[in-house]
């Protein structure tokens, strides 16, 4: 029975069962379904091709392919090399589960060298933190001017006194060092102070003393990376930036990142003159196109000066001492410090990794597969040294899903996309099952990863950038804000704060939310949560706003500042072009393909089908001489060649047990003779075309290719297609197949597979099962609109743990609680015991005991207990499925 049969077929127990027995066989199939996060997806679901593009392939993690031997001839069950986020992260979590761990890190400096690190790693000691601590520390500047359009005035300007900031930063390093080292201990973690470097799969050599363990983890983060140009021995880099004896005069950053915006505004802050070159137009690759505008505009303001295409070429120091920069287009002299903020570079050099067979990426990166194992079974790796996304919380993701993945037996994959929940579809959608005991398919969409910029003013962002959406997606609306925030009305500074929301146009989703302006980074993460849920614009539109914040404008974006359509046609329209030839063309293209449905007016939100065993099809293309795929359902269902090329498309599986076996699962020997084909591509066209006596494969692709060739002007015509009906079949004669892609519910009836009675009874049970399904999901009382508010309800904490953190900011606490500070039973008993109206008839009085599993987020076991004869007198399974939920 596969496992959506088996949760469909849970019911309550019959009579004859005695409760404790039915308690006992509902635990055993709940047992015998092995764990699985109902967000770790299987290895089919993609992550995001860029991701990917580097990964190894995925293996199994059965116990003994984990590079395992019998731990008791180790040392330690996991030896992890290095201790910053992702390394601590995965060493304490390892340790809570049982594991012996022990985890290298060397003596603590502020600066990194190959004998110098410190507990902490990066963000603590030489990233996130210290950054953050300077970034306080310059915003002062801005905040003293504000201050006189509010009446204050000061006999002297404030003096900034550059020792005291950082030795004071470096007494918080040391404290934070510390508590690190504690939280390690306090976990069970020993610490080996040294440089770890490794001899064989299970040995790690520190400092001259070897240690073996049954898994090692690489968790060594990365190092400043600078070009090799003339003088380069005279610049800084980040770590020598946030420790400097003095503070810069005049600095010259080079580079448009994170790092140099976050340094430039840093400098300017406590007053240093501060020029940053980009060799590009603009800073920020790869960000939103108008936040770059905005952010260059903004910090120009505040005094920072941009070099913008010039590539620096050799850095020259003059006998005083002073710098200059050498670029494409001139020489700037006078610069006590010369910055490079040029990327960071995985810091794996004698490791020992190549003498083990770990294979590492061009720039050194760790190659690692979807569990971050590397290339030998018994080594993984973590964080920046992998160079996936180098973002703290991305590195705390990795760790703890490497610690679940190898010691808590469940195989779990960092998560860096948001998703769309079916069943948010306003209760009128058929359920889809995923593979996991009745838990509701979540789709995976697009990167949903906040993150934010600590520049002035500073950068929040998740999810697409406007490129990126159009690209994706072609029907994008998007909504701007660029304000002058109330706090400038009085300071009379020019600052403004920039926002934008990037709105699916078709399935209101929130595809990305981009903000330039004070508290933008801490903003930003509650709009994750939303953008990782799969929110849609009408949610943000019904949230009430905060008044008077910037927040708010998230939510009272109105009217689209634009609407993107005309990509749509052309990407519709390339795909009939790869139609022209359907063997050949369109059917590796079709690996994408996807089928949108459900209304688009009125802001319902929809979703998308794949194509199920779309590849299956592919590999044996002569089913699909005659074999379209179809779709069924009661609601309106269009045909949407959505991304056909992006492989983000690809859900297979998401539709088992629902949705009918597609055609191409028949018999394909032609029995019969001739075919018509017809393709409708507006409600009022539709083109059709005949062969005789022809082989299917060929001339059905003729008549189609003939079709389409005729409708295509009229779409194009249309500068918007929406609707694709596609009807094959022959008309008169008893066909061999209709197979229809259906717009209208009245025409149903004609999706009959006739020539195949078996067919048919499984689209007749299907249907009856939807319909079903479907009456349970309409109408009626609210609850029993259950699809969004359970899921609403239920899931939404869900979404908060499993959202990436913007680090560091205080609203990450928002996503990172763990543990409850407390738990309220009673409250939650009540609520629960007004869905038993008639066991309180009955019993009065009962005891509800509710078994919530990570495995079923929405499938929990109520038991009511009568008090006086302890008798257990009811077991009710509140899942998706049921009414009672
Ligand atoms: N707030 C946060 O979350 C922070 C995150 N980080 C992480 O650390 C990583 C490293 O940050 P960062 O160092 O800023 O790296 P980035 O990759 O973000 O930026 C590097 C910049 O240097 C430029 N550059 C690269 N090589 C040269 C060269 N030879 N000459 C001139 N310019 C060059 C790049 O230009 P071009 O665009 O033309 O390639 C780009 O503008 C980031 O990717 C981020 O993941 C770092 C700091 C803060
Ligand atoms: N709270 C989040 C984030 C914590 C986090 O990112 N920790 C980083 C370093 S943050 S650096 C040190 C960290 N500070 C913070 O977490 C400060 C972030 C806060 N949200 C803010 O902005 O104020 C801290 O421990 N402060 C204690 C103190 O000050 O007494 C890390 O390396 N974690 C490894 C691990 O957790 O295993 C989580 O649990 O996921």
């Amino acid at each position: 029975m596969s496992p959506i049969a088996a949760v469909l077929s849970l019911r309550p127990p019959p009579p004859a069962l005695s409760a404790a027995a039915a308690l006992r066989s509902i635990s055993t199939t709940l047992l015998s379904i092995p764990f699985q996060s109902p967000f770790a997806f299987s290895s089919r679901v993609l992550l995001p091709s860029r991701l990917l593009s580097r990964r190894l392939p995925v293996r199994a993690y059965a116990d003994g392919g984990n590079g395992a031997a019998d731990s008791n001839q180790f040392d330690f069950d996991l030896l992890t090399i290095g201790a910053g986020s992702g390394g601590v992260r995965a060493s304490r979590f390892a340790a809570a589960y049982g594991a012996k761990v022990a985890i290298c890190e060397l003596p603590f400096s502020t600066m990194s060298a190959d004998n110098a690190g410190g507990v902490g790693g990066t963000c603590v000691l030489r990233g996130c933190i210290p950054k953050k601590l300077l970034v306080y520390a310059s915003n002062y500047s801005h905040e003293f001017e504000e201050s006189h359009g509010f009446g204050w005035t000061y006999e002297a300007d404030p003096k900034h006194d550059w020792s005291t900031l950082i030795a004071n930063k470096n007494a918080e390093l040391q404290r934070l060092t510390g508590i690190y080292k504690n939280i390690l201990q306090n976990a069970g973690v020993a610490l080996i102070e040294g440089r770890g470097k490794i001899v064989d799969p299970h040995t790690v050599d520190v400092d001259g003393k070897r240690y073996t363990s049954r898994h090692i983890l690489l968790s060594v983060g990365g190092r400043p990376n600078l070009p090799d140009i003339p003088g380069i021995e005279y610049v800084i880099d980040s770590d020598a930036a946030l420790d400097l004896p003095l503070k810069p005069e005049k600095i010259a950053i080079v580079g448009g990142g994170y790092i140099a915006l976050e340094f430039a505004g840093i400098f300017s802050g406590l007053k240093s003159e501060v020029h940053v070159f980009i060799r590009q137009k603009k800073v920020l690759r790869g960000f939103d196109e108008e936040i770059r505008d905005f952010v260059l505009e903004q910090m120009s303001l505040r005094g920072i000066e941009f070099h913008v295409e010039e590539t620096p070429q050799s850095i020259l120091k003059s006998t005083d001492g002073k710098l200059s920069l050498r670029t494409n287009k001139g020489t700037v002299d006078g610069f006590s410090h010369i910055m490079f903020a040029t990327g960071r570079r995985p810091n794996t050099k004698n490791l020992g990794l190549e003498d083990v067979g770990v294979e590492l990426a061009k720039n050194g990166a760790i190659l690692v597969d979807d569990y971050s194992q590397t290339s030998v079974d018994s080594i993984w790796a973590v964080g920046d040294a992998t160079d996936r996304l180098n973002l703290t919380p991305v590195a705390l993701m990795e760790g703890g899903a490497f610690a679940k993945t190898v010691f808590l037996n469940q195989p779990t994959k960092p998560d860096y996309r948001c998703y769309m929940c079916i069943a948010c579809l306003n209760g009128r959608l058929p359920v889809i099952f995923d593979n996991y005991l009745g838990v509701l398919s979540m789709l995976q969409f697009d990167r949903a990863v906040p993150s934010a910029v600590f520049c002035q003013p500073p950068i929040g962002q998740v999810g697409l950038t406007e490129e990126q959406a159009i690209q994706e997606y072609g029907d994008v609306d998007i909504y701007t804000a660029n304000f002058r925030p109330l706090k400038a009305t009085l300071s009379g500074l020019p600052d403004r704060v920039f926002m934008k929301l990037i709105v699916c146009a078709n399935t209101n989703k929130v595809l990305g939310a981009h903000m330039c302006g004070d508290n933008a980074p801490e903003i930003i993460q509650g709009i994750g949560i939303a953008v990782k849920a799969g929110l849609t614009k009408v949610d943000f539109d019904f949230t009430v706003g905060v008044h008077p914040t910037s927040a708010e404008e998230f939510v009272t974006m109105r009217n689209p500042t634009r609407k993107i359509r005309k990509e749509t046609v052309p990407a519709v329209a390339k795909l009939f072009e790869l139609n022209l030839g359907w063997r050949n063309k369109i059917l590796p293209s079709l690996k994408g393909l996807a089928v949108h449905m459900g209304p688009l007016l009125n802001g319902d939100p929809d979703f998308f089908y794949s194509i199920r065993r779309v590849e299956e099809a592919v590999a044996k293309p002569h089913l699909w001489a005659q074999s379209v795929p179809f779709f069924l359902t009661t609601r309106r269902l269009v045909l949407r060649f959505h991304g056909c090329i992006t492989e983000s498309w690809n859900l297979e599986g998401i539709a088992d047990g629902l949705f009918l076996p597609f055609p191409f699962e028949q018999d394909s020997t032609p029995r019969s003779t001739s075919r018509s084909a017809s393709i409708a591509l507006s409600p009022n066209t539709s083109m059709t075309a005949s062969t005789k006596r022809s082989r299917p494969s060929q001339r059905l692709a003729g008549s189609l290719e003939a079709a389409i060739e005729g409708a295509r002007s009229e779409m194009e015509l249309k500068g918007g297609v929406l609707d694709a009906r596609i009807l094959i079949g022959k008309k008169k004669e008893k066909p061999l197949c209709r197979i229809g892609i259906l717009t209208e519910n009245r025409q149903r009836r004609n999706l009959r597979w006739q020539s195949d009675e078996n067919c048919a009874r499984r689209l007749e049970k299907a249907e009856q099962r939807r319909r079903e399904i479907e009456k349970k999901s309409r109408g009626g009382k609210w609850w029993n609109r259950w699809p969004a508010i359970y899921e609403r309800g239920l899931c939404a904490r869900i979404y908060f743990d499993f959202t990436v953190g913007v680090h560091p900011t205080s609203t990450e606490e928002f996503v990172t609680m763990r543990n409850p500070t407390r738990k309220i039973q009673k409250e939650i008993v009540s609520a629960v015991v007004a869905f038993f109206p008639k066991a309180i008839n009955r019993y009065g009085r009962f005891d509800l005991y509710f078994f919530k599993r990570p495995i079923m987020f929405l499938l929990a076991c109520f038991i009511g207990k009568e008090r006086r004869q302890d008798r257990i007198s009811r077991i009710s399974i509140i899942s998706t499925s049921s009414r009672s939920s």
